[in-house]
């Protein structure tokens, strides 16, 4: 899907509604319920881990906020400040929450005293503001969005390493169960993670359209440097003082973003069942040989049936719209089945279905029409990831020299190449790629680490490679 008609299918298909302030977008119920639908997952399987949801004031002070100065520096520009109530000024400056680390920490502090305040494990779903200059889209960079922020505190570094890597499962699993979307596992640069933290580790998307990689989600180790900031500290076994370990992790309504851009196409958006609020809509073909209200019942039975099953069905029974342009408008919201019901379909007690993702037709039987439907929308699910897995890995591209990388970076390929890993070379590559398409940046090195061969150089430095990296544009 070309980005313009990335724009208009989020309006068109009712996802989305412009705002009078630039980079707020108004999400709609069509976009809403994709993000509550994700949101009973993820709440469910963090609940299982004991991870607790709290909710924290989305004002932070001036002085709290830049209680550290690295941790907030590069992003000043993206604080939006409450200065003034009605008219009068406020003596200290208010900053909207852009993330919640230094506003839940110095509570962190309060309540971790000894070891058997750890683990503690918090999460918050709620919105942040980030006044970003760089072009606004929705879902993809907007100066308001959604997420959950998990933050968790622990004795051991070993438990925040283990529970960093259950959570980035949490993350692929959204992508890839849910969203259909493949991703790669794998770790940030040095130059790419977050400054505030130890590591970072994160999912990673690719859109083949416009050839850039997307940050899909992150889990970062943020190790003892918020402790040392915030002093949260604990009398180990031991008795001992000692500093905790800590993990934050966030994914937003970006996630929708990369959905639609992977698997939308020219009709319009393209939903995988999974993060459908209707999975089925039912269209009645009225014909003279038949009554309206016959045929409305036979619709009205097969969304019963369907929806006993489970399945999220509706019937579209408007009487001012044909079933044509009925067809092209669910099409446009991306339903990913339609059932059509005419007089010769009432005859044979069968419907017609048609797949949003292929746009194959089936004849159903009533009578098996629980069970083929179910197992359709599984094959769409299914079939929507292997086509986006087929399309991503073909964009993928190995190189070994500096030549190669440049001639994959113009034809818009995700580059696999091997790396010397220094953030000199990773600055030196950013600045000889820049150009009006941005610069090609590292996206990750995956955990699956392919061997090196003895000997094998850095394509950028020619120094020798110590890790198989991906690079791309990104946005
Ligand atoms: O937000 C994070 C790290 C972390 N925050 C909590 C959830 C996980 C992860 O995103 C990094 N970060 C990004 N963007 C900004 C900030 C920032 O810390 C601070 C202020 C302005 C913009
Ligand atoms: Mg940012």
């Amino acid at each position: 899907m070309k980005f313009v008609s990335f724009l208009s299918v989020v309006v068109n298909g009712e996802m989305i509604e412009y705002y009078d302030i630039s980079g707020c977008y108004i999400l709609r119920p069509w976009a809403m319920s994709i993000w509550e639908l994700m949101q009973v997952f993820f709440d469910a399987e963090i609940k299982k881990m004991k991870i607790n949801n709290s909710y924290f004031p989305l004002f932070v002070s001036k002085t709290v906020l830049e209680k550290e100065k690295d941790h907030i520096e590069g992003f000043a520009p993206e604080v939006a400040w409450v200065t003034k109530s009605g008219e009068s000024e406020l003596d200290v400056h208010i900053a909207i929450r852009p993330t919640s680390e230094t506003v839940m920490y110095p509570y962190f502090s309060k309540w971790i005293r000894g070891h058997r305040d750890l683990p503690l494990r918090l999460n918050q779903w709620c919105n942040v503001v980030r006044w970003e200059f760089s072009n606004p889209t929705p879902f993809i960079r907007s100066r308001e969005f959604l997420w959950q922020e998990g933050h968790t505190a622990f004795a051991t570094k070993a438990e925040a390493d283990s529970e960093v890597l259950d959570i980035l499962e949490l993350y692929r699993r959204i992508y890839e169960e849910f969203m259909a979307v493949p991703v790669i596992k794998g770790k940030k640069s040095e130059h790419e993670k977050f400054a505030g933290g130890l590591y970072t580790t994160t999912v990673e998307a690719f859109i083949p359209n416009t050839g850039r990689g997307i940050q899909g989600a992150t889990s970062h180790c943020l190790g003892q440097n918020f402790a040392k900031m915030f002093e949260i500290n604990f009398e180990n076994e031991k008795g001992e003082k000692a500093m905790v370990w800590q993990n934050s992790w966030a994914y937003t309504t970006r996630t929708i973003g990369v959905m639609i851009m992977v698997h939308g196409d020219d009709k319009g958006l393209v939903l995988p069942p999974k993060v459908a609020s209707v999975q089925v809509i039912v269209v009645p073909v009225p014909y003279k040989t038949v009554s309206t209200e016959t045929l409305f019942d036979a619709c009205a039975a097969t969304v019963k049936c369907l929806s006993e099953a489970g399945i999220r069905a509706e019937s579209d029974l408007r009487d001012n719209y044909s079933p044509g342009w009925k067809y092209s408008q669910w099409e446009m919201k991306g339903v990913p089945l339609r059932l059509e019901i005419g007089p010769k379909d009432l005859e044979k007690e069968q419907v017609r279905a048609v797949r949003r993702d292929n746009s194959e037709k089936v004849d159903i039987e009533m009578k098996n029409l629980a069970k083929e439907v179910k197992d359709m929308l599984d094959n769409i699910q299914q079939n929507l990831f292997d086509t986006a897995k087929v399309k991503r890995d073909a964009c993928i591209q190995v190189v070994k020299t500096w030549d190669e990388f440049m001639e994959a970076l113009n034809q818009k390929k995700m580059i696999f190449a091997p790396w010397c890993d220094e953030e000199e070379v990773e600055r030196d590559v950013k600045a000889r790629t820049k150009g009006e398409t941005g610069a090609a940046k590292t996206l990750c090195s995956p955990f699956e680490q392919p061997d090196m061969p003895e000997g094998t150089l850095c394509f950028a430095s020619g120094k020798p490679a110590t890790k198989w990296t991906y690079w791309g544009r990104s946005y």
